[in-house]
């Protein structure tokens, strides 16, 4: 089965950048990414590149490369399908906020409308890829839309979750760990095989049943943030101990059974799908009436919650008690370094806990605009939309956001944030100068000897 036409439905952080190295990796093969979203598609199309919808280091030399060769941004869902030999499904699986699993099972009402539209819009016979994480036997719900209400054409499904880490997406595809690749119709993955097998050494293509590929790709984001929250746990233990929580990190990350990376004490984990898929594995679990298994994966969300709550009492305890009408400088409001998402960042809850203590915040990110910061506060609920702009601003530079500070906390580690002037910074702070480092990102840049009232996370 030789593929030629790729549609990809989703032109978001995974449809665009996965479906852009495929395209840049396979000349031969003519790569369309649909979306219900004109703007976004529009965006994508644009030929200022710095106005791509989704900010990656390395992507934009990738669009250059295979935009209007074999690459293609479209609203045109029905004709990229009817002329696709592959569809990708890469839509949004939030999690659900009504109904039954509200608030922990995953949303997949767009799955299903994917579904349906492939299966109207489908005259020819076609292999569908689950590219969305989704719950393990969604194959088979797939499975009986596409069968029940197509053409009479027929469709293999296959399962290929996606592993890439936004901030680092295009080194991630280009060179994957591995790639899974879950189906049960031999020649349908031979066929996904061969295209990753173009860049990808053979042996880190991975093969599984449906299922087994399904969950692993839960498992895998569950096993990741449980490290965060396990490293975050000993974090506040090292607060109260004199231990110092990168000192323990390194010392059990040199165990090769433990291994160094994912071991680095923060706020919180954020990003989109952390805290999802958990709770959908959660939710899965329980569903199965393994209630011990639902519980042990929730104390890891559990353990998060607290760490982003902890990191804002510690704030408000150390200014004396009160921040009402203080001034805290942010720095820093996406989830991670290197990406303009902000999806879950812990930067909006403790955000949110210090506004609720009447706090005034001043929001510096590099990536990050004053639109998306208000948008995330407001989705909260918490508050009025015009308290949110009344206590909050968003700032283009950070020197602007230490005026007057009482306080600066370090919410995302944005590397330039090292390279500042900490001596400029402290000379316009209220002092105390204090400073709460999220992430243990200054503590080599002696900001004590500087004469700032120095917090970091585990230690
Ligand atoms: N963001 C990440 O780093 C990763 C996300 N994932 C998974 O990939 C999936 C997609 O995530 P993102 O790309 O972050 O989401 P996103 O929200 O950035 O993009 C999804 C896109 O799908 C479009 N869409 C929804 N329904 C549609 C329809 N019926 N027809 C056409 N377009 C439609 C939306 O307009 C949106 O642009 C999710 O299941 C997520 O869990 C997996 C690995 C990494
Ligand atoms: O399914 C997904 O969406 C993706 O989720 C994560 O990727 P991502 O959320 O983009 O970024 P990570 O690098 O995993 O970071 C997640 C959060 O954990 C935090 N983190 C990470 C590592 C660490 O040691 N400490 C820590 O606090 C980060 O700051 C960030 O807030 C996984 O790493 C990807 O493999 C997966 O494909």
């Amino acid at each position: 089965m030789e593929v030629k036409n790729i549609c990809c439905i989703g032109a978001g952080y995974v449809g665009g950048p996965t479906m852009s190295v495929i395209a840049q990796q396979c000349p031969h093969i003519t790569v369309t990414i649909v979306d219900i979203n004109a703007e976004r598609i529009a965006a994508w199309n644009d030929s200022d590149l710095s106005r791509l919808p989704v900010y990656e280091p390395g992507l934009a030399e990738v669009v250059a490369e295979a935009r209007g060769r074999n690459l293609f941004f479209s609203t045109d869902v029905d004709g990229a399908i009817a002329g696709a030999d592959m569809v990708f499904i890469s839509v949004n699986t939030p999690t659900k906020t009504y109904g039954k699993g509200k608030g922990m099972a995953a949303d997949l009402k767009y799955i299903e409308l994917c579904a349906r539209q492939i299966a109207a819009a489908a005259t020819s016979d076609k292999i569908i890829v689950e590219k969305s994480t989704l719950p393990v036997r969604t194959a088979e719900a797939l499975k009986s839309i596409l069968h029940n209400t197509g053409n009479g054409v027929s469709f293999h499904i296959l399962s290929n979750p996606e592993f890439l880490a936004e901030g680092t997406a295009i080194q991630d595809l280009h060179r994957p760990d591995r790639v899974l690749i879950g189906g049960e119709n031999a020649e349908a993955v031979q066929a996904l095989v061969d295209i990753y097998a173009t860049w990808v050494p053979r042996e880190r293509v991975l093969t599984t049943n449906l299922w087994s590929s399904e969950l692993s790709k839960l498992t895998a984001n569950a096993f990741l943030a449980q490290r965060v929250s396990s490293i975050n746990a000993i974090s506040e233990l090292c607060e109260r101990t004199g231990a110092n929580v990168d000192e323990v990190a390194r010392a059990i990350g040199t165990d090769s059974r433990i291994g160094p990376k994912f071991l680095k004490a923060s706020v919180g984990f954020g990003g989109s799908c952390f805290q999802k898929d958990i709770l959908n594995l959660v939710y899965i679990a329980r569903s199965y009436g393994l209630e011990e298994v639902a519980h042990y994966w929730e104390q890891v969300i559990s353990m998060n919650d607290h760490q982003k709550q902890r990191f804002a009492d510690n704030i408000v305890q150390t200014l004396y008690n009160t921040v009402s009408g203080k001034k805290i400088a942010f720095l820093g409001w996406a989830f991670k370094k290197d990406t303009n998402d902000t999806r879950e960042s812990a930067a909006i809850y403790v955000a949110d806990a210090l506004l609720n203590e009447e706090a005034n915040i001043i929001v510096y990110d590099p990536k990050v605009s004053a639109e998306q910061v208000y948008a995330d506060l407001d989705y909260l609920g918490t508050r009025a939309p015009k308290e949110n702009r009344r206590l909050v601003s968003v700032v283009d530079d950070p020197y602007d956001a230490a005026e007057r500070a009482h306080a600066i906390a370090v919410l995302t580690e944005w590397d330039e944030f090292r390279d500042y002037d900490w001596q400029r910074i402290k000379d316009h702070m209220m002092k105390p100068a204090f400073v709460f480092d999220g992430r243990k990102l200054l503590a080599d840049n002696r900001l004590a000897d500087l004469g700032f009232t120095y917090y970091a996370i585990g230690e």
